[in-house]
């Protein structure tokens, strides 16, 4: 049996300001901040330790994982980053207010943007400054990997050539992993885990800043999970 733990980033400042968020790099908010420590120290209470971390390009997943390494005094563990792991794209909602968003379209029509699996969000263009083409960290990804805007379905697609290439080679080594990432990647990557359903995931909620543990047999095979206390 092997132990994997997701955590979705402390509260952002654009979490407590209610906007969308998608790939914009937002910080984290100071309740963001004691989320993460909290977690780290949750884990430690729990002798937890880990070989290994894996966080996306933005800096809230980024803190995160730092925040909890340094409570365990793991700071020196191999990590990477990768893009694949990044937040949901939410096109041309990053930046808008969920709640005026609804008053403007309607919440049925939020709802779908936000948890219908196949429903995508107005896309930007390429001249909205929001476009990661105009951002350095996503130079080495090609035309087409680069979303003007991305349902769940699509954020599945490049989250899981992550795990099974990346993740999943390391933890065959045995190697402890924790993997500090975003409210729809995560989803993405549970919906993949679980095998949920469309359906299923439309209602599934990933709270910020508690460690999700996997107890997972040796095909990586979920056990159980549970959020620690
Ligand atoms: O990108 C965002 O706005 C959030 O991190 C996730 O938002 P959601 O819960 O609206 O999908």
């Amino acid at each position: 049996m092997q132990k994997l733990v997701l955590i979705r980033h402390g509260e952002s400042i654009w979490n407590k300001e209610n906007r969308f968020t998608g790939w914009t790099d937002v910080d984290l908010s100071e309740e963001g901040y004691r989320q993460a420590k909290k977690a780290g120290e949750l884990l430690k209470k729990h002798d937890y330790n880990f070989d290994a971390g894996f966080t996306s390009v933005l800096k809230r997943a980024i803190k995160t994982l730092h925040c909890v390494l340094e409570e365990l005094d793991h700071l020196w563990i191999p990590e990477e980053k990768s893009w694949r792991l990044n937040e949901r794209f939410y096109g041309a909602l990053q930046g808008l207010n969920k709640t005026e968003t609804i008053a403007q379209y309607g919440e049925e029509q939020v709802k779908k943007w936000r948890r219908d699996p196949n429903e995508h969000p107005p896309a930007i263009t390429k001249d909205d400054e929001r476009y990661p083409g105009h951002d350095l960290r996503y130079q080495h990804l090609t035309a087409r990997e680069l979303p003007l805007t991305e349902n769940l379905s699509e954020t599945m697609d490049r989250v899981l050539p992550f795990w099974h290439e990346k993740i999943m080679p390391t933890m065959r080594l045995n190697q402890k992993v924790i993997i500090a990432a975003h409210g729809n990647s995560l989803r993405a990557l549970v919906k993949y885990i679980d095998h949920l359903s469309d359906e299923e995931v439309t209602n599934l909620e990933i709270p910020t800043g508690i460690p999700l543990v996997y107890e997972l047999d040796d095909q990586f095979n979920r056990i159980r999970h549970y959020y620690l206390e």
